[in-house]
């Protein structure tokens, strides 16, 4: 890696000359169905990507950032970020590799920018951050939805879940993250409690090599939450996700519990609308163990600035990457980056267009390329452009 003056130097002689938006698509393997509060997730869906090119002729691409200051522009009936204004500008002005994106109306680059600035200096943007974490990160399957109860699959009950473990287990997962609070909205509770055990149980039994972690969205009251964790405790639950709206006095119940019942299990907490100041109030009492914020709405180069809190507080982290693989491999370079990632979430699909085959999935770890950027080449996209 180029010390912090000669990267200046060299990102100072790369002006941006252009931007593209363009519209990729991933495919699941499967439907993912439900979770505690959303109906089926699909087969997969559209998202966008920013494509970056300088004056040197280097490019780098990456998805859009959700986070949207400054202008915008409307492609059909999207809203996006307005780029025209970053042209002419040095990739200096807007990335140092010690940070991230410096300039906040660059922030919808975010991940583009990082691949870029990979690309420019011929390094992969885990050395960017300075390679404080692992090249082959522990990654959990994180599509085990409440497939029993999606439409068609009625008759399968439990055994259509167990099909789905396996077809994960086959792709290299050691890991499922699977979802609970049926009860919640889509089955009467304690019929919906009941099913909750019954897919744990039976994970269980036919995945005696594997980690489970149960997300339950926020789905679950912390009474009913009790009752079904007590009647799991035996599983040896890896993580416990979101059980309920986060606060002390209940994470204190569950705690309690746990530190009973089932001393290794952890709590991870923070995925949905993150207040961050207090997650950490709760990682200081022990109330939280693992923070979610999701790589993307949280965003790679806020989570970069947040490491040295983390680290000196002793929280671990996994940031939450539902929906895409490319997300998961984001996480995956931030992991090999820096430590306190105990674990990346994966997402099984495959994206259009995207060569992702310098990221390795085996015997439930992540193997990371060292190919510069992000490692993931874009062979082919739909370019969009703004409705005038
Ligand atoms: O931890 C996870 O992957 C999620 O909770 C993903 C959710 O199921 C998904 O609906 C989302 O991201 O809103």
């Amino acid at each position: 890696m180029p010390n912090a003056q000669q990267c200046n130097e060299e990102l100072a002689r790369h002006i941006i000359t252009e931007i593209r938006l363009k519209r990729l698509r991933n495919r699941y393997p499967r439907l993912y169905g439900k979770n505690a509060r959303l109906p089926e997730h699909a087969y997969g869906s559209e998202f966008m990507i920013y494509e970056v090119t300088t004056s040197q002729g280097a490019v780098g691409w990456g998805m859009h950032r959700h986070r949207m200051p400054g202008g915008v522009h409307i492609i059909k009936g999207t809203t996006f970020p307005a780029t025209d204004h970053l042209i002419g500008k040095a990739l200096a002005e807007l990335f140092d590799p010690a940070v991230g994106v410096i300039a906040d109306e660059a922030i919808a680059l975010d991940f583009a920018l990082h691949d870029l600035a990979g690309r420019v200096l011929g390094v992969p943007v885990y050395e960017m951050m300075g390679s404080g974490g692992q090249l082959s990160v522990p990654c959990y399957d994180g599509a085990i939805y409440m497939n029993d109860i999606s439409p068609g699959q009625v008759d399968r009950g439990v055994g259509i879940i167990l099909d789905d473990c396996q077809q994960d287990y086959d792709m290299g997962y050691r890991a499922f993250k699977v979802k609970i609070g049926r009860g919640n909205m889509w089955m009467p509770l304690e019929e919906g409690i009941r099913r909750d055990i019954e897919v744990t149980t039976a994970i269980r039994k036919h995945f005696p090599d594997c980690d489970i972690l149960v997300d339950a969205n926020d789905g679950y009251s912390v009474d009913d939450f009790l009752r079904y964790f007590n009647a799991v405790a035996d599983c040896g639950l890896y993580w416990i996700e979101e059980p309920f709206r986060e606060n002390r006095e209940d994470l204190l119940r569950l705690k309690e519990q746990i530190t009973k019942r089932s001393p290794s299990t952890k709590i991870a907490d923070g995925e949905a609308r993150p207040d961050v100041q207090q997650l950490f109030a709760l990682a200081g009492e022990r109330l939280v163990d693992v923070l979610l914020m999701d790589i993307d709405y949280y965003g790679f180069t806020e989570w970069r600035r947040l490491m040295p809190r983390v680290i000196d507080s002793g929280v671990q982290i996994s940031p939450h990457n539902w929906g895409l693989k490319l997300k998961t491999h984001y996480t995956a370079q931030f992991a090999a980056g820096t430590a306190g990632v105990l674990t990346i979430e994966g997402v099984p699909d495959e994206t259009e267009g995207v060569d992702f085959s310098g990221y390795r999935l085996q015997d439930g770890l992540l193997h990371i390329p060292s190919a510069p950027g992000f490692g993931m080449d874009l062979h082919w996209a739909l370019e969009l452009k703004p409705l005038d």
